[in-house]
């Protein structure tokens, strides 16, 4: 291949570095230990990384495996069948192979379903703006399995985050359910990343720098690697080593802005090679859109006031996907915007 089209290439500084920092892995934490030692664990790993993975978590291993599968077997296929489902600014789920991150284009396709086949949205992200849109699954006839795959995937786990949401809750010292309201009417979904080799991997990225906008993302990824994590302590970019059978969990915005900062939402980003194609499949655990996002108040009195005003998390997420489909002269929207000065 000759030309990189100049959408895909990232300004120097975000360049990856052709020498990765190896040393410090994200934890690894055992669902199977008992409650006391997991909600520690969680609770260091929210506090240090923001991210960590999990081993004897339930989702079965064959069922990852067919998920690969199918998911590969899709984006196989030619372009003109991809698009038959193609998602477009009516209808945002389906198949992309044009995402914006942080206005640079990235080196991937993506399929994206809901967890629960349509979801209520606002019509736009304008805050008087009161209208209301369906969103709503859309399945392509081939592969053949591609949708009972995928509905069964989705269906273990959600029963995975909600034991994440519950176990996370605990170690805010919050009740386990305290949040499982903001989740009737859930716009969550799955998506499933497709990485092509990349003839230019020192140039481009396969995700550009970015947070996850909900509660937690339940991450699954073949044995290729490429996400890399910003390390709290100093900034560097962390590789992941893709560990068989684990799966990878973060704290998104949604709970940084719950926990008042006592956990961050990090930034992440996905690196390609030149070689190996690469899928991983988020769950981004997302809350209805009529949830008002705001700090939990058995964290906050005068002494640790809340650091985040209000916000409705569907007009954010409205917001947020303006940006998917051209690139915009603004920086995208950011919980930051939400923080109260000190
Ligand atoms: O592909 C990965 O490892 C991570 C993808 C990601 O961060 C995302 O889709 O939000
Ligand atoms: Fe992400």
């Amino acid at each position: 291949m000759g030309d990189i089209d100049p959408a895909f290439i990232q300004s120097i500084e975000h360049r990856p570095k052709a020498k990765v920092v190896e040393a410090g892995q994200i934890p690894i934490i055992d669902l199977s230990e008992s409650r006391e030692e997991l909600i520690l664990k969680i609770e260091k790993a929210c506090e240090e990384w923001g991210f960590f993975q999990i081993i004897n978590h339930g989702v079965p291993s064959e069922l990852s495996r067919r998920i690969e599968i199918e998911g590969k077997k899709f984006f196989e296929q030619s372009t003109e069948e991809k698009r038959k489902v193609k998602r477009d600014e009516f209808n945002a789920m389906g198949y992309h192979d044009g995402e914006h991150t942080k206005n640079v284009r990235d080196w991937k396709q993506v399929f994206d379903y809901l967890v629960e086949n349509t979801a209520l949205l606002p019509s736009s992200h304008e805050p008087h703006d009161l209208e209301l849109m369906t969103l709503t699954n859309q399945w392509p006839q081939n592969p053949p399995h591609f949708r009972e795959t995928l509905e069964e995937y989705a269906r273990e786990v959600e029963k995975l985050a909600y034991k994440l949401l519950e176990l996370i809750s605990l170690s805010l010292g919050l009740a386990g359910d305290k949040f499982n309201g903001c989740f009737k009417n859930q716009l969550s979904m799955v998506r499933l990343n497709y990485y092509p080799p990349c003839p230019f991997p020192d140039l481009t990225l396969g995700v550009g720098r970015h947070k996850d906008s909900g509660a937690l993302t339940v991450l699954s990824e073949d044995d290729v690697g490429g996400l890399q994590v910003k390390r709290k302590s100093d900034g560097e970019w962390i590789p992941v080593k893709p560990t068989p059978n684990a799966l990878i969990i973060n704290v998104g915005d949604v709970f940084q802005v719950w926990s008042n900062d006592k956990y961050e939402s990090v930034e992440h980003r996905v690196v390609v090679n030149s070689e190996r194609e690469r899928l991983s499949i988020p769950f981004f655990f997302f809350p209805a859109h009529h949830v008002v996002v705001k700090p939990a108040v058995e964290l906050v009195n005068e002494k640790n006031p809340a650091k985040y005003r209000e916000y409705n998390f569907g007009k954010f997420f409205a917001n947020r996907n303006r940006s998917d489909f051209k690139k915009r002269d603004v920086e995208n929207i950011q919980i930051h915007h939400f923080r109260i000065l000190d």
